[in-house]
């Protein structure tokens, strides 16, 4: 279990994140939503060190994370990042034997379980015919494909994707979440953050629904177009609510932190989610 106890982050004596409470449950799928620049990357980079925590505590399966060293952290969890600018110029195996990075020794060299790992995180992915090619060559849909199949050879029961669908198409995106389901099935424990609402509702366990405090005056001066000196970031990030889709459904939590409306359909294969 992953809990997050009364958590802050400032950046440059910028309040960004203050006093999260949150339980990311085993085996789940939980998806973080939330307006831009709520916080929710920093949320999750607060695991691989990206962002500091200024208060509060993480604890992995009890164990307080934040004191154990960045390469241990790296076997429990994995993290891929949201924006990648600097695509690297080596072949995509190459790229993916980089998950590996936290079991080697000194010396890096990998023993034939690394290569196994590494191999069926390609076949997982479906990239294995790209095997030798370079990554900077790679379209970006087939790019985030690699990237993921990384995150994969890490092998770690907790998984972080931040918007992981940026890059892909529609088959791309189906693909995807048949991915991350299966995942589940493995008995891995998964965390998304998404803008895509409606598949939001319909892949995950439990939502995280993010926003930031107080942010209401905010929209308020906007709205009535008064002088006002409130900023975005005179609000950090909070939790508006976490529960299944359903629960965050019904208590309107979405409508009123995306100012959205949403309809229902049902067909023989489930129900899905218009929010406009
Ligand atoms: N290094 C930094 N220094 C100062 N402010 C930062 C830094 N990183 C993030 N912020 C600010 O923190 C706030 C939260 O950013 P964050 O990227 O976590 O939001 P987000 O919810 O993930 O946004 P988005 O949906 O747009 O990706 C924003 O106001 C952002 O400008």
């Amino acid at each position: 279990m992953l809990e997050f106890r009364n958590v802050s982050v400032s950046c440059q004596h910028t309040p960004i994140l203050n006093d999260i409470s949150l339980t990311f449950r085993d085996g789940e799928i939980t998806t973080i939503l939330g307006p831009n620049g709520c916080g929710k990357t920093t949320l999750v980079q607060c695991l691989n060190g990206a962002s500091t925590v200024t208060a509060g505590q993480i604890f992995l399966n009890g164990q307080d994370f934040l004191k154990i060293s960045p390469k241990e952290r790296a076997r429990e969890i994995s993290l891929l990042p949201q924006v990648r600018t600097i695509i690297p110029a080596i072949p995509v195996k190459m790229l993916v034997e980089h998950g590996r990075f936290p079991y080697l020794g000194f010396s890096r060299r990998k023993s034939k379980e690394d290569t196994e790992i590494v191999n069926r995180a390609m076949e997982f992915t479906h990239i294995s015919q790209y095997a030798d090619q370079y990554v900077d060559t790679l379209s970006g849909g087939i790019r985030q494909r690699v990237f993921f199949a990384m995150v994969l050879a890490q092998d770690c029961d907790y998984i972080v994707l931040d918007e992981p669908t940026t890059y892909l198409d529609l088959t791309g995106q189906r693909e995807f979440y048949a991915m991350i389901k299966e995942l589940k099935k493995q008995g891995k424990t998964i965390i998304l953050i998404l803008h895509d609402l409606s598949q939001a509702v319909r892949i995950s366990d439990t939502l995280v629904v993010m926003n930031r405090a107080g942010s209401r005056s905010l929209d308020k001066a906007a709205h009535a177009g008064t002088d006002s000196d409130v900023k975005a970031t005179d609000f950090p990030g909070s939790i508006a609510m976490v529960s299944t889709p359903q629960e965050c459904l019904q208590s309107h939590v979405i409508e009123d932190v995306f100012q959205t409306s949403w309809k229902r359909f049902t067909d023989e294969d489930g129900e899905y989610y218009f929010f406009e």
